[in-house]
């Protein structure tokens, strides 16, 4: 008769603190006292904020007490390290609210990588400015979709809306999926952290809204895609993932804007695949990122 199989769980701990001595061998001697198998680590110290960070991936064999316990032992360390710690469970996947205006190209792909079990996400709402009608040939997979338009005077009731559901959902993650309205300083802050936006441009160059013509006008041999956490800032927040694709004086912007297409799309993914993965640490107005 095989032996009951004892549920083991992979989490993911990612931490801040200022950096000194002790703080890995701590870490490490800690999560061996629980028989805590270490899979994945990787660290940084920076030099320029004398802050360390670390991302910790390990198995632990044990049922709910195993958990409780785990945090314990890491809020004692937090305290001990003047640590900023997160835990996640590798096996629970993120609720996300995906957000889009009429380019559906980001989202349309999200999407796809969600059914085909590529991107371990679990999408709870999607949320536009404009009708259903204007995504008439797309298929939702049955997630609800939001109509908000906003205006001047409608954003503040839209905005509240849009937080009344990112609550009700127990979504942690809100996606701007080609999203073209500036979200307020109050709701930028409400998500601070939680909110990714491509950007379609290689940043600093080119903010706002009409990227490509600016790149046309410009004259540049390079455009590309930026993801980054939303600050009030607009295109201002911590870049997560860029990338960039030559051009010639033969393009027109809407060759640009056909071949950033494909940037914004693979920029895009990679970005909330690197934050569900907890891989990236918001360092002030940077990022630290552990790729794979
Ligand atoms: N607080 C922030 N909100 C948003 C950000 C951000 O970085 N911080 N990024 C944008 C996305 N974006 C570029 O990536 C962007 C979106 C919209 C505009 C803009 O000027 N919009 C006009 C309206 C345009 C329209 O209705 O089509 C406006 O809001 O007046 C610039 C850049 C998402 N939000």
């Amino acid at each position: 008769m095989t032996a009951p199989s004892v549920p083991q769980t992979t989490y993911v701990l990612t931490l801040s603190c200022p950096n000194r001595p002790g703080i890995v061998a701590a870490i490490s001697g800690r999560l061996a006292e629980l028989n805590a198998n270490i899979t994945e680590a990787q660290q940084f110290d920076d030099r320029d904020s004398t802050i360390f960070f670390m991302r910790i991936v390990f198995e632990i064999t044990g049922g709910q007490t195993g958990t409780q316990q785990l945090r314990d032992t890491l809020a004692v360390l937090g305290a001990t390290f003047s640590m900023e710690w997160a835990l996640h469970d590798r096996s629970v996947k993120p609720k996300v609210l995906l957000m889009v205006s009429r380019f559906d190209h980001c989202l349309v792909d999200l999407l796809y990588r969600w059914r085909i079990g590529e991107l371990s996400i679990a999408p709870v709402a999607i949320v536009s400015n404009h009708p259903r009608d204007v995504f008439a040939d797309l298929d939702f997979y049955g997630i609800p979709f939001h109509h908000l338009p906003v205006t001047k005077d409608t954003k503040p009731a839209q905005e509240a809306r849009i937080l009344e559901l990112f609550a009700a959902t127990g979504a942690e993650l809100v996606i701007l999926a080609r999203y073209m309205q500036v979200l307020s300083n109050e709701m930028a802050a409400s998500l601070s952290g939680h909110c990714i936006n491509i950007h379609h441009s290689f940043l600093p160059g080119f903010k706002g809204a009409r990227p490509y013509h600016q790149a046309f006008a410009r004259g540049v041999k390079l455009i590309g895609a930026t993801a980054h956490y939303v600050t009030r800032d607009l295109d201002e927040g911590p870049i997560i993932e860029q990338d960039v694709e030559r051009i010639s004086h033969a393009d027109t912007p809407d060759d640009l804007i056909r071949k950033g297409r494909d940037i914004e799309r693979r920029v895009l993914a990679c970005a909330v695949r690197y934050h569900i993965e907890r891989r990236t640490i918001i360092n002030g107005n940077r990022t630290v990122v552990f790729t794979p």
